[in-house]
């Protein structure tokens, strides 16, 4: 859709480069904050050259924000690639790179939601370290073991899985273990890259990050014990993928299809291999209503419990589900949309 001349004009007449930046961005007020997030870098990387010894004028940190405006605005590029990294959770720096899905806001939304509240509510948490057990407590017996266990299916830049690392920091007698698997070497590369950049927000309390290139359709954690499988699959439809309402000219030219394009049979393998690992928990990312609904209909059994968290754009954006007969994980309704 065309810009209206009246807004580009006001944007003309703030600064070239927030004009620079309409065309993609849309709003002068997203302009300003991109505008903003842009000269910082600038300045930052400058400073930074400024330190080793290497000349920099006033006039090459200009024309290096103009040319960062221009690659955003006219030509499209995904902010987070000219930046380098998004913020993600509490204090992590998650970098992205070409052929790999920038972490979106929704996944950030729920990943924090769903495991401050694990960390929260399950009994492996809440029951204390075994040690300090007075006897005789009643924990669960699945909420026994030393060890908390994530599989996070899709990993991608490993955003999910470190986000649950740094969330569910445990006392120091219990461990929790994250793996993150995805098909894709680039993403794993990129994903082994990003735990080195964070381990310091989870190392020291006992938490261990691995990831793995695997494809999911052809793994076996029938004897991993995880304790929760956690996904945001590819799960856009064909149609959606195709049609400038649904996927931006921007998303379609920069990001990985086999990131995107996918659907219910992800979900399908997820639930079977949650199955066959006796995994008694899954959360996964859905596209809305419709997708929630399928899911729930076609891959989920009379043996869990279900529903859906909406994000708060109120879009359906989370499939929740936990074995029924496990009283551990029976506080998840509380996340369910009522
Ligand atoms: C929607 S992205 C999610 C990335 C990341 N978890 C996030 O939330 O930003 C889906 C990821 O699934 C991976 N993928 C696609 N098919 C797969 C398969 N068969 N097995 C494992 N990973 C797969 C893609 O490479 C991509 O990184």
């Amino acid at each position: 859709m065309r810009l209206p001349q009246a807004i580009l004009t006001r944007a003309w007449r703030e600064s070239a480069n927030l004009a620079q930046l309409l065309p993609e961005v849309r709003t002068i007020e997203s302009a300003r904050s991109e505008l903003r997030w842009i000269t910082e870098y600038v300045h930052e990387k400058m400073t930074d050259r400024a330190s080793k010894g290497i000349k920099v004028s006033e006039g090459d940190l200009q024309n290096k924000i103009s040319h960062l405006c221009y690659l955003r605005g006219q030509k499209g590029f995904p902010l987070q690639y000219l930046l380098g990294s998004q913020p993600f959770g509490d204090s992590l720096e998650i970098k992205c790179r070409r052929g790999v899905l920038i972490p979106r806001w929704e996944t950030e939304e729920w990943g924090i939601k769903v495991a401050q509240a694990i960390r929260r509510s399950h009994p492996f948490f809440t029951a204390g370290a075994q040690e300090d057990l007075d006897p005789g407590t009643d924990i669960p017996s699945e909420a026994t073991g030393h060890t908390f266990k994530v599989l996070d299916l899709c990993t991608g830049t490993g955003c999910l899985a470190l986000l649950f690392a740094e969330q569910l920091r445990a006392p120091t007698v219990k461990s929790v273990y994250v793996e993150g698997v995805d098909i894709s070497q680039n993403a794993v590369d990129l994903a082994r890259r990003n735990r080195s950049i964070n381990v310091g927000q989870f190392e020291q309390y006992g938490t261990s990050v691995v990831f793995t290139r695997a494809d999911m359709f052809a793994l076996d954690v029938a004897s991993d014990h995880f304790d929760i499988i956690i996904a945001n699959p590819p799960y856009v439809s064909e149609e959606h993928y195709y049609s400038c309402r649904h996927t931006t000219r921007s998303v379609r030219r920069f990001e990985p299809k086999q990131a995107l394009l996918g659907g219910i049979d992800f979900y399908r393998r997820i639930f079977q291999l949650a199955r066959e690992g006796a995994v008694p928990a899954v959360v996964c990312e859905v596209a809305d209503q419709e997708q929630l609904q399928e899911i729930v209909d076609e891959c989920i059994d009379d043996g869990w419990d279900a529903g859906g968290m909406s994000d708060s754009a109120g879009v359906a954006r989370t499939v929740i589900a936990w074995r029924k007969e496990l009283s551990a994980w029976s506080w998840m309704k509380q996340l369910i949309d009522s």
